[in-house]
């Protein structure tokens, strides 16, 4: 077995693991799926029924399994046409599969080092420590049932891969393609992510980057820049961007990253911008907040406007994502077996570390132990 791995360019990694949010797949699913995701966390009950709505007017479906399904799929086939002989597992946080149960019949299968691919790109608590909180979580349960316990390491942030960044880029010459010509070159662009506590984004990634938003928000300008200067290259067009957010919850009083996507539509169009192009950075696929906050909340205000807008497609499962993924998982392997590597980013950020270091995107409140990471109490 060790000589396989050995030559094998993912050695000395056995399998990898999808690890991703979860979401109801019927009615029945929605309020036990929103007790999961909100279990101790003090979430208003006035913001649950309203996302339960959101969930109800798609049948109590969420798009985002599907959308794994497909990431599934296109992982396996982009292996198998390179030769890259890793199994690949599908576990979520929230909803079945679940990560521990998943997990659970990784470690009976026999596999021993285990990488993750979050369904998440960028650093935050919320991105990335609660996943590995989740992931020690699942550990400490395996090692009750008495099952010897793999070693598992996540993959580095990706959201600066140029096999994320690419198609994005795509998408969103095609979404200016679609605007009426009469406003295509005066369009702004309006790069939305999920929004989080102030503090937690100035505490998001490594302590040097602490404070001013932290490395959530200095990773999302990076991509926003790369993007709107690789749409700047293609269209010939210098069209103004800005970073905006979606999705706030939380009680009130409590700062939240500002300005909200529909404030910002409205306030372009008082400023006289003929038409908006929405970028879904911050989603890897087309979530539940893709679907409703940005194609039925934020073009219902659009349509109240009278401002021309369009919504760019998010990566899901494009082979060139699988790729990048392929091509991560291949460096982070190499470095694991002593070689050097040089790893593959745009923007002006660089690759991001391989392991999460100690004081990276730590919990508001009651810190649990997080795996994958330099303070994880597993090997
Ligand atoms: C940064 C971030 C991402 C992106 C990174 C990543 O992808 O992980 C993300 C993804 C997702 N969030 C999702 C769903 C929910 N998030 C909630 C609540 C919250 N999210 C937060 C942040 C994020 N969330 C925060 C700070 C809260 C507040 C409470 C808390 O600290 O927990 C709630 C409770 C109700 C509400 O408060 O809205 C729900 C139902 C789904 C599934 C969607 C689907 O079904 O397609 C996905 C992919
Ligand atoms: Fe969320």
């Amino acid at each position: 077995m060790p000589d396989v791995l050995e030559s094998s360019p993912s050695g000395p990694y056995d399998a990898l693991l999808l690890l991703s949010f979860g979401g109801p797949e019927g009615p029945e699913d929605v309020v036990p799926f929103l007790e999961n995701v909100t279990r101790g966390r003090g979430i208003p009950k006035e913001r649950l029924k309203e996302v339960g709505r959101h969930y109800f007017l798609f049948g109590g479906v969420s798009p985002i399994n599907d959308q794994n399904r497909a990431l599934l799929s296109a992982l396996r086939a982009d292996f198998a046409e390179n030769g890259l002989d890793l199994p690949v597992h599908w576990g979520n946080r929230n909803w079945a599969p679940y990560l521990t149960d998943t997990l659970r019949e990784m470690v009976q299968d026999g596999h021993r080092r285990i990488l993750v691919l979050a369904t998440s790109a960028y650093a935050s608590y919320s991105g990335c420590r609660q996943y590995r909180e989740n992931l020690a979580d699942a550990l400490a349960t395996l090692e009750a049932e008495g099952l010897e316990l793999p070693r598992v390491d996540k993959l580095r942030h990706y959201f600066n891969h140029p096999g994320f960044v690419e198609p994005m880029v795509d998408g969103v010459v095609e979404a200016l393609a679609d605007l009426p010509e009469e406003v295509r070159d005066g369009a702004h662009l309006a790069f939305t992510t999920h929004s989080i506590p102030t503090a937690a984004a100035d505490t998001s990634g490594p302590v040097e980057e602490h404070g001013d938003g932290g490395s959530y928000v200095k990773q999302h300008l990076d991509v926003a820049r790369v993007i709107a200067g690789a749409v700047r290259e293609r269209t010939g067009v210098d069209r103004p961007w800005q970073l905006v957010y979606q999705s706030r919850s939380g009680a009130p009083h409590i700062p939240w990253l500002e300005p909200d996507i529909c404030d910002h539509l409205e306030e372009r169009h008082a400023a006289g911008v003929p038409a908006v192009v929405m970028v879904p950075i911050g989603f890897v696929s087309d979530h539940m907040e893709v679907l409703y906050d940005l194609d039925t909340e934020a073009r219902a205000k659009a349509e109240e406007l009278g401002l021309p807008v369009r919504r760019s497609a998010t990566v899901g499962a494009d082979p060139r994502f699988a790729a990048a993924i392929r091509d991560m998982i291949v460096e982070r392997a190499a470095v694991e077996r002593g070689q050097r590597v040089t790893p593959c980013a745009l923007g002006a950020l660089g690759a991001s570390h391989d392991v999460c270091p100690v004081g990276c995107c730590p919990a508001a409140r009651d810190p649990k132990p997080a795996a994958a990471g330099a303070d994880s109490p597993y090997a």
